[in-house]
């Protein structure tokens, strides 16, 4: 397959877990046959430094015509003063409404291996396996602000269509996993989050086989500590859904394992003029990317980690699950995704790890472990497969 990913490396840690990120795909491509085009654009605090824009507009030409994009972290000292007339953040969120890419994945699974890193006991933390679906374009991050000397507000607005459309990927997502979804909303105070129920309640209808629940996102912080194991998919709005996942970090032992995918809807099949499809390149010999991609931004969930960055210690986990992300949901690469899946596992259950889950590997050596695991996973498919062929 040929296909066109656009990487926004961002600032801090954001080009190092990328770079990493990038490699894998690199050795995937060679290994299994593809050819993956990477462009490298400027987005948050870099790019106001470059160009005085957080998100400049050939970087969102570049992602529109992408068949992927995968990025970094943005954000940092340099650029968060409060009186700052344009902050990186912006780029980011800029980038997320304009690709439409309004469902959050954000999976989250504890390690065996990794399990006494967490603050909880062990056995709260078996068979953890939790799908949270986090709203991405709506709520009070896009909402109006204001801001007088003495006050300053930000709207929370969500509209039916935007509740509907994530909650459906949630029943959809939650059918090929336990069918449990649990929605977490604040309808005991906040109109939206009754909007936000309500939708939820109706949708639910259309989906029987699937067990819906309720939950107070303030209770709901509590029981992801205490019975995280009981959840399956969790559903929430933009600001809940960030705060829960970086909670839900902790349980996985750091912020720096976990990967995102954000999706937006399938682009129709329309043929070489659709803007999603990939370049082919003349004389290609390799398949173009699937008629129909999904158009997708996956980012590990952490943000640039100023305390860390440029010592080459960053965990580049998160960003290299967030690259089998990609190969999964928007070039349907699943044989690949997996090999890289299988690859982070063996290194969180061998090492080397990282400091921030008790080891003292840089970047680097976790990068290669997991190049080398992708080798070896690699060949024993293939001799498993020749096995059940009996090939030579
Ligand atoms: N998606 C994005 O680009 C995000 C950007 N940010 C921005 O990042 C900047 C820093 O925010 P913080 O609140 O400090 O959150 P953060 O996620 O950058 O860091 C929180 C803690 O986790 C650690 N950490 C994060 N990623 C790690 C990794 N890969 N390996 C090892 N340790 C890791 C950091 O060292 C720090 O101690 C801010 O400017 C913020 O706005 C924050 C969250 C998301
Ligand atoms: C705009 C981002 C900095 C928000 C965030 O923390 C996230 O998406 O995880
Ligand atoms: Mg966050």
């Amino acid at each position: 397959m040929k296909a066109r990913i656009v990487t926004l490396p961002g600032d801090g840690v954001g080009p190092e877990v990328t770079a990493a990120a990038v490699a894998v795909l690199h050795a995937v491509a060679a290994r299994y046959g593809h050819e993956f085009v990477f462009d490298e654009q400027l987005i948050g605090g870099g790019a106001i430094d470059a160009t005085g824009e957080p998100l400049p507009s050939a970087s969102l030409a570049a992602c529109q015509a992408a068949d992927a994009v995968l990025l970094g972290a943005v954000g940092g000292p340099k650029w968060s003063d409060p009186n700052a007339p344009v902050r990186p953040e912006q780029g980011l969120l800029a980038l997320r409404a304009a690709l439409g890419v309004y469902a959050n994945l954000r999976p989250l699974q504890v390690h065996p291996s990794l399990a006494n890193l967490s603050p909880l006991k062990n056995d709260r933390l078996r068979h953890v396996d939790v799908l949270f679906v986090r709203e991405l374009t709506g709520g009070m991050y896009f909402g109006a602000r204001t801001r007088s000397a003495d006050a300053a507000t930000d709207e929370c607005r969500y509209t039916v269509a935007e509740i509907e459309r994530v909650v459906r990927r949630a029943f959809e997502l939650a059918r090929d996993r336990r069918r449990h979804v649990t929605s977490v909303d604040k309808a005991n105070v906040l109109e939206t989050s009754r909007l936000w129920r309500s939708t939820v309640q109706r949708i639910a209808a259309d989906y029987p086989d699937v067990k819906l629940e309720h939950q107070l996102v303030d209770s709901m912080a509590m029981l992801l500590l205490t019975r995280p194991n009981r959840y399956d998919v969790v559903v929430t709005e933009n600001l809940f859904g960030d705060i829960l996942t970086d909670e839900a970090a902790a349980l996985a032992g750091s912020l720096g394992l976990l990967p995102s995918a954000s999706l937006g809807d399938r682009a129709p099949s329309s043929g070489p003029a659709g803007h999603l499809l990939p370049a082919t390149g003349e004389g290609s010999s390799v398949r173009p990317a699937a008629a129909s991609t999904l158009m997708g931004l996956y980012e590990p969930i952490h943000g640039s980690a100023p305390d860390i960055a440029g010592q080459g210690v960053a965990n580049p986990v998160g960003a290299i699950l967030s690259a089998a992300l990609l190969l999964r949901h928007s070039l349907q690469l699943e044989a690949e995704a997996v090999a890289i899946e299988a690859a982070v596992e063996q290194v969180l259950r061998h090492g080397p790890h990282s400091r921030d889950i008790g080891g003292q590997a840089g970047t680097a050596e976790v990068l290669d472990a997991v190049l080398a695991a992708i080798e070896d996973h690699a060949d024993n498919a293939a001799a498993f497969f020749c096995g059940a062929r009996a090939c030579g």
